[in-house]
């Protein structure tokens, strides 16, 4: 199973639990109801009291073996409000992909509450989980649930037909889709008049150790490309040599110490992202002081040169691979 964090998420006013056997009463009582099954795919009605339990209790084993995170939406008082899931399923093309699934309790609609509880697990999401994009589906005739998505950092990316049980028949649905860079671009704000691209100047470390595996960090929820892994490191402030930078940046988020001497120049990363282009050099680095320490929520892996494939890395550091390969 994957190391997810706590799976206990703050989501505006409102938080994010795994389910529970005791939700089942509860849930029923606001699952079985038209207005809601109409709109969810697959889900008979009436709802049995019984599918319920069995629904949590597979919940719960999807989330053991990993391939499922299902959450209660409650209140901070606690008050069940709704579920929300991703469920892992792989595709021929795309690869590894969560499904998301929602669906909010008819008392507290109108809340906003699925918006706070879709931009939250889509956030988790792509920082935890080894997929490259999320995917949801909504009928054509429930346009709130892709206003949902759409705030979520959600964007249409195909139609496609899907059976509604508790409708008794096939519908058309939206195909929404996010993935990193959607979620990127939204958190730059729109401006009138385009803004002159910029020059980001980023220093970064190949840690090495005895072994000869790399350092990576999973950059965490919250920053742009969440969920990617890179070389330790960030950016060049005013004033600074990218060999300062690395050393201060080194610290910051790891709590090494070393020497601006122990940083060999190995290669760089000249890339134009959507909104940026991003200058890198790539130092060498074999000695430090301390043991490598996550201090900003980030994940740490020690990874042999034949596997940095598989790990999903900024598109800026995949010319980095072949050359590290070859050197070690
Ligand atoms: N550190 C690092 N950044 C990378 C790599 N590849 C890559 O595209 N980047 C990009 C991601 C970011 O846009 C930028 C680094 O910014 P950052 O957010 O990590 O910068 P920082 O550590 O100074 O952090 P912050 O204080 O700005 O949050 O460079 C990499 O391998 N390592
Ligand atoms: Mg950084």
């Amino acid at each position: 199973m994957p190391d997810t964090g706590p799976l206990l998420l703050e989501a505006g006013p409102c938080l994010l639990r795994p389910l529970q056997p005791d939700d089942a009463t509860t849930l029923h009582h606001l699952v079985n109801d038209w207005e809601v099954v109409r709109m969810l795919s697959r889900l008979p009605f009436p709802y049995p009291r019984d599918l319920a339990d069995s629904w949590i209790a597979s919940t719960c084993q999807m989330q053991a073996e990993g391939e499922g995170y299902h959450f209660a939406i409650t209140a901070t008082d606690g008050t069940f409000l709704g579920c929300i899931g991703v469920r892992l399923h792989t595709l021929p093309q795309a690869g590894r992909i969560g499904l998301l699934g929602y669906w909010i309790g008819r008392p507290y609609w109108g809340q906003g509450i699925a918006t706070h509880a879709a931009t939250r697990i889509t956030r988790w999401a792509l920082a935890h989980l080894d997929i490259t994009a999320l995917r949801a589906t909504a009928a054509q005739d429930n346009p709130a649930s892709i206003k949902v998505l759409e705030h979520a950092g959600f964007r249409q990316c195909g139609t496609d037909r899907q059976m509604f049980t508790a409708r008794g028949t096939e519908l058309p649905v939206a195909v929404m889709e996010a993935n990193r860079s959607d979620l990127d671009m939204r958190s730059t704000p729109a401006t009138a008049q385009p803004a002159p691209r910029k020059l980001v100047l980023v220093s970064a470390a190949a840690l090495i150790d005895a072994q000869g595996h790399i350092l990576l960090a999973r950059r965490p929820e919250g920053k742009s490309m969440a969920g990617l892994w890179e070389f330790p490191g960030g950016k060049v402030e005013a004033g600074e040599t990218p060999e300062a930078a690395l050393v201060r940046e080194l610290h910051e988020e790891l709590g090494l110490d070393m020497s601006r001497a122990c940083l060999a120049p190995f290669t760089f990363a000249s890339h134009a992202y959507p909104t940026f282009d991003l200058l890198m050099p790539l130092y060498i680095c074999r000695r430090w002081q301390g043991t490598p320490t996550p201090r900003e929520g980030q994940k740490l892996a020690w990874v042999a040169p034949a596997d940095l494939r598989n790990y999903a890395m900024p598109e800026a550091d995949l010319p980095f691979i072949p050359l590290l390969e070859e050197l070690l």
